[in-house]
């Protein structure tokens, strides 16, 4: 069996392990139990008949005395590209904004609050290519483009706070930047998020395309609770993750766009390991398929020249701060995974574990100034 046919662990452990193994297996791997929810039938439905996975799953929290439970549902899509990279451009954004369409509507039967798209959700991961034709045309204004436009409908339409990572032309200066724009369920543009960590990984090669984010680390206050959007390469940044809870997000989104090859082991453990560290629930997304490019292109790596990425590997999933986390959708297969939570959740984690009061951040900030300077000087004792 090929990487790309491995539909998950989940799957393969289910049909290989008895029931009560398979318990103690999950408990392990998997954390507290996430109740599975009961989705509308029309939702199922329509997931079957627009061939995409549907997935629904609770966090539980205590029931406080003093504070009403918050709870709320965010809705993660992870999907192919539509048509072929060398369709024609338009053509192949708007195959995407149709299919978006239909899982954004089931996703409206399941009473999702929050909804986040994959990274760059309107184009193929060309920037493996280097080419600047037509990947550049991809590109638009996080204001004023048609994909916020349709987004904003979508909002409006469904009551939905919609996040969507786009390829973003700045138009004034022609500047291009990855972008999570945040879109109010009043249909108003909240506000964007840049990505703050370029990859220059295997054939990452997005810092032929765009730079840095400049936008730091804004957390978006919703009506559903504040959000914020670390994409894709910054989630192997703990500062990154770190620097939006310290803004106050509880929850984070993690849009991503990565390979088996490179990232498959890490992906299970890095967003986990930020709800945990940071007292609040994260949510990892990433695409799915393989998507071939016309012209090969080489990885620097002295391997032959080829013209696909690899496989995105989806497994999209959710992660609590109590460390829990659900299972993850299909390596294989568009999907919308549900999650309810409760956000009463990363308080009440925040004073078992008081990560947050124990963490000596103004000895580490200190420290950390002292560590970047040229003329620092490592502590080391030797015999
Ligand atoms: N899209 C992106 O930043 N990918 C980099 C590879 C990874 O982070 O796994």
């Amino acid at each position: 069996m090929s990487a790309c046919e491995f539909e998950s662990l989940e799957k393969s452990l289910e049909s290989h392990l008895p029931e009560a193994e398979l318990r103690e297996v999950r408990r392990i791997l998997f954390g507290k139990e996430t109740q599975k929810l009961d989705l509308p039938v029309a939702a199922v439905q329509a997931a079957s008949e627009r061939d995409f996975e549907l997935k629904g799953y609770r966090f539980d929290a205590i029931q406080e005395q003093l504070r009403p439970p918050r709870r709320i549902r965010v809705g993660l899509v992870q999907n192919r590209i539509v048509l072929p990279t060398d369709a024609p451009v338009l053509d192949q954004v708007n195959a995407l904004h149709s299919r978006m369409a239909e899982i954004v509507e089931a996703a409206a039967m399941c009473d999702v609050n929050i909804i986040c798209f994959q990274e760059t959700w309107t184009m193929p991961f060309a920037f493996c290519t280097r080419e600047k034709n037509p990947w550049m045309e991809f590109a638009e204004s996080a204001e004023e483009g048609s994909t916020t436009r349709f987004c904003q409908e979508l909002a409006r339409k469904y009551n939905m706070v919609i996040i969507s990572p786009i390829l973003e032309r700045e138009e004034l200066h022609s500047t291009v930047w990855n972008t999570a724009v945040v879109i109010s369920n009043s249909g108003t543009v909240l506000g964007k998020s840049r990505k703050n960590h370029i990859p220059r990984v295997g054939d990452f090669n997005e810092s032929t395309y765009y730079m840095e984010g400049d936008t730091g680390h804004t957390v978006f206050q919703t009506q559903f609770g504040r959000i914020a959007v670390n994409i894709c390469y910054g989630r192997h940044h703990p500062l990154n993750w770190f620097m939006y809870s310290m803004n106050g997000a509880e929850i984070i989104f993690n849009p991503s766009a990565t390979v088996g090859d490179l990232s498959e082991p890490m992906w299970p453990i890095e967003a986990r390991n930020a709800a945990i560290a940071n007292h609040c629930f994260t949510c990892a997304i990433n695409r799915v398929g393989t998507e071939h490019f016309k012209s090969e292109f080489t990885s620097g790596d002295g391997k032959k020249a080829h013209h696909d990425f690899g496989h995105f590997y989806g497994s999209s999933y959710v992660a609590a701060p109590d460390g829990s986390r659900t299972p993850g959708l299909s390596r294989t297969r568009d999907g919308l995974l549900v999650a309810e939570m409760d956000l009463n959740l990363n308080r009440q984690l925040c004073d078992k574990w008081t990560f947050k009061m124990t963490g000596r951040y103004a000895e580490y900030a200190q420290k950390l100034t002292e560590a970047v300077r040229h003329d620092f000087k490592p502590k080391i004792v030797k015999e």
